[in-house]
């Protein structure tokens, strides 16, 4: 419970939510808890099964049910006379406008993905309230906060590209090639060949998991003498079938998203179902060179196998792990280079990828794409919860001057797990908060409007409703209430190139896109240029203008604290960045420059709650030694303010 002070700062204060998953029941919890009267829950989700172990306001009676509903239900069973309202949707549906933001005093993420956190940070941004944003993944996690004319928005520094997935992603709902990539590596193919009592998630499927698990325990286990080719189509009839017949039971899963398609081998290949078997002749007797490839004649490893290739080698791959690898199997982890397993789990990616809708890959591709799941720690989710509330208590009481970004470690730097960090200044050339134009380097002459709208306007600025204008021209909208002719000129406009758009778009052109949902509007110099680096800039297009400078970050990174101003007046210079341990976790008054601890914790500046596949690597610990120049220490008595060396 909170303090008195703290508890009239929270009794008035009405609160949005954004996602209830395993940050958000926490979050919820703690809450209700610290005197908050009027909470708001977004969660567009249902629960899994695979939620259970740590999202604790849900049961295995609430499976298939609302997560924002069941939240709900489950906190007022202890705090009855609070308002809480659930919205069982997509906190990026219109009806989740600028002015629903304006209600709150202010906004707490417990999201999982990049675009629906950039969406919220446009509309907290438009709608001027606060946002507090956090994320986990194991046991790292942070809590950031972003008050517009205060300290930076969520994008004012660019984002990593996520690598890492959410477990139910993988499971359930996968949307791109590595998430099938992560589900036939990590699940399938531990299943089949790796210990047979690890916890695998495969087992787990939402409202009939019991039934389910057992279904899976019959058909993963072989007897001796079972016959290898009917083994391996009952596998494939299972996974690939079975599994998604059960997952589409559950509709609301679907509401919002592409439904899979169930596949079977009788569909695939109906005429192979007996001797589709390859020529053993071709395969080497060498265990570590057998290959499904070579013993069906496939021979370039940068082909993209169609569905029923895929099926062939999956089938022949599984043949050949149990007659000609027989003695690895139950130890065996997946290995890049372990050719057939490489082709096993490319295969199977291929199938599920089919089942989903998403676009095949080559083996040589698949190869290059790894991922390893990080599991949920219940206890970061807490922890960070926690941190969330206090923030939120801050910016309720406009304690400005405290607030505090605060990054939760896996090793104690500095003796410190929790690692506070005075919040940055808004980036100047921030496109988002700042009126900063973009720069887009573009063949014009080859480049289609349809491209930069997929590349640069959705997957680079994160806008879904985009209105795209050329001076006072509109050169392409989108909306249900377009006319006939305009909706088709528009789709006539896709794929024409730049150059030869009704008004063409050359080098020197501005272009003006607005999101009329995130009220968010940004201007982009168009520069022709004619070659792009096929490896480099594979978009075949460079945006550039927010990322900080170079020059300017290495400003940062060496600018020395020679001044002995206390951690506020520090901030207020953007050159300095510090870290400093914060009154609200009750750490003494240790303050260094950011130096590399700050890359390091940027590096491993988290994007998603929950379970998930990782190439993340987490921050290190800082040897004291290290730039010593760069560290400074605050005391906490009289001479505060003082700087001297850290040893
Ligand atoms: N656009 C969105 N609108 C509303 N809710 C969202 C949106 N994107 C994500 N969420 C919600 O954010 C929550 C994130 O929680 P969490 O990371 O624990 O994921 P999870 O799906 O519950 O667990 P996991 O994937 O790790 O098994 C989820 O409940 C998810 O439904
Ligand atoms: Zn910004």
């Amino acid at each position: 419970m909170a303090s008195e002070p703290q508890l009239e700062a929270v009794k008035g204060a009405k609160v949005l939510m954004v996602g209830a998953g395993g940050i958000g029941c926490e979050l919820l919890k703690t809450l209700a808890l610290s005197g908050f009267q009027d909470i708001h829950i977004i969660d567009m989700d249902t629960i899994e099964v695979s939620n259970l172990n740590r999202q604790f306001l849900f049961r295995q009676c609430h499976v298939g049910q609302s997560k924002a509903k069941v939240a709900r239900d489950a906190v007022l069973r202890f705090r009855p006379h609070i308002n809480i309202t659930p919205y069982h949707a997509n906190v990026k549906d219109p009806e989740f406008n600028v002015d629903f933001f304006k209600q709150f005093n202010v906004v707490l993420n417990g999201l999982d993905n990049l675009d629906a956190r950039r969406h919220v940070n446009r509309l907290c941004l438009a709608a001027e309230v606060p946002l507090v944003e956090s994320g986990t993944t194991g046991f790292l996690g942070q809590v950031t906060v972003h008050v517009k004319g205060k300290t930076e928005c969520y994008e004012c520094q660019p984002k990593p590209i996520p690598k890492t997935y959410p477990i139910c992603t993988i499971t359930s709902t996968p949307s791109k090639f590595v998430h099938c990539i992560v589900w036939a590596k990590d699940l399938l193919f531990a299943k089949l060949f790796g210990d047979k009592n690890q916890d695998n998630d495969l087992n787990v499927h939402s409202g009939d998991a019991d039934n389910a698990s057992r279904h899976m325990e019959d058909v993963f286990d072989r007897s001796v003498d079972e016959d290898l080719e009917k083994y391996g189509q009952k596998i494939y009839d299972h996974v690939f079938g079975y599994n998604i017949e059960i997952a589409l039971t559950n509709e609301e899963t679907w509401r919002n998203r592409r439904k899979p398609t169930p596949i079977y081998i009788k569909d695939v290949l109906p005429d192979n179902l007996s001797g589709q078997n390859g020529n053993l002749e071709n395969c080497t007797t060498e265990e570590s060179a057998v290959s499904a490839m070579s013993s069906l004649g496939f021979k370039n490893s940068q082909d993209v196998w169609s569905l029923a290739e895929s099926s062939k080698i999956f089938l022949e791959a599984l043949r050949l792990f149990f007659e000609k690898r027989h003695k690895d199997i139950g130890n065996l982890t997946f290995d890049k280079d372990d050719q057939l397993a490489v082709e096993f789990v490319t295969a199977a990616a291929n199938i599920r990828a089919s089942s989903f809708g998403i676009p095949l890959h080559s083996l040589f591709e698949a190869k290059g794409i790894a991922g390893n799941i990080v599991h949920a720690v219940a206890t970061t989710n807490a922890i960070i919860a926690g941190l969330i509330v206090i923030e939120a208590i801050k910016v309720l009481k406009d304690d400005y001057k405290n607030y505090r970004m605060t990054y939760c470690l896996e090793h104690p730097t500095r003796k410190m797990l929790l690692m506070p960090v005075v919040p940055f200044e808004a980036n100047k050339s921030c496109y988002v908060c700042s009126e900063t134009p973009l720069l887009l380097e573009i063949n014009t002459h080859s480049s289609k409007l349809r491209d930069f709208i997929e590349k640069i306007v959705k997957n680079k600025l994160g806008m879904s409703s985009p209105l795209i204008m050329h001076g006072s021209t509109l050169i392409y909208e989108v909306g249900d209430d377009l006319e006939e002719d305009v909706a088709a000129n528009y789709s006539l406009n896709l794929d024409k190139v730049l150059a030869e758009l009704p008004t063409p778009v050359t080098s020197g052109t501005i272009l003006t896109i607005e999101d009329l949902q995130q009220e968010f509007s940004c201007n982009i110099n168009i520069k022709h240029r004619e070659d792009f680096d096929e490896e480099n800039e594979p978009d075949g297009m460079v945006l550039s203008g927010w990322t900080m400078a170079s020059t300017e970050k290495d400003n940062r990174i060496m600018s020395n604290g020679e001044s002995t101003s206390t951690a506020l007046e520090m901030q207020g210079n953007t050159d300095d960045i510090e870290i400093t341990a914060g009154e609200p976790i009750g750490l003494g008054g240790i303050k260094r420059k950011h130096s590399e601890t700050s890359e390091r914790l940027e590096e491993a500046s988290l994007t998603h709650t929950g379970s998930s596949s990782a190439n993340q690597a987490p921050p290190e610990d800082v040897d004291d030694n290290e730039e010593e120049d760069d560290l400074v220490l605050l005391d906490n008595d009289p001479e505060i303010g003082k700087k001297k060396r850290l040893k």
